[in-house]
């Protein structure tokens, strides 16, 4: 079954408890179950990463490039928190895998939010971008990448 990166940034951990009336409830590991669940129906298995450190995530990078490029990983979903809006270093690691598809997935809409965030190094190098969406952002990210992998008919059923 190829598989698909699920990876999550600074404070994602956190969730469930961080900011609710921001990010909700859920916690990471429901984040992870829904991920798992949406990439199951369609045909697929998640790997599921969090880090808090920017170098863990660029490793990450790295390594789902190469298993990209061997055709073992159609693409990953990627919630940088705030180094979307600081990592230079984020943004030439996507870059530097060139064909691994990224999405971009944030749970809050960053462009209602303060004017920090609205600037993401991500989003020059992302295959496309899911926000404002809550933690369902996840499974609608997932379902994009199973569609530009080649398999419309089973994304987005109903
Ligand atoms: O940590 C996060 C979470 C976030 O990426 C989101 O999912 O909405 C938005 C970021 O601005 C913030 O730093």
């Amino acid at each position: 079954m190829k598989k698909i990166l699920v990876l999550n940034g600074p404070n994602l951990n956190l969730l469930g408890t961080r900011e609710p009336s921001q990010y909700g409830t859920r916690t990471l590991a429901d984040v992870e179950a829904l991920c798992r669940d949406t990439a199951q129906r369609l045909g697929y298995a998640v790997d599921f990463f969090q880090s808090n450190w920017e170098g863990a995530l660029i490793d990450k990078i790295h390594e789902y490039g190469r298993l990209h490029q061997e055709g073992e990983v159609v693409g990953c979903v990627f919630n940088p928190g705030a180094l979307t809006h600081t990592s230079v270093a984020l943004h030439d690691a996507i870059k530097g895998v060139a064909g691994l598809p990224v999405i971009e997935c944030h749970i809050s809409n960053i462009h209602a939010r303060e004017p920090f965030r609205h600037q993401s190094w991500v989003s020059p190098v992302a295959a496309g971008i899911v926000m404002g969406f809550g933690v369902d952002g996840y499974a609608v990210a997932i379902e994009a990448l199973a569609r530009r992998a080649g398999h419309p008919d089973k994304a987005f059923p109903g």
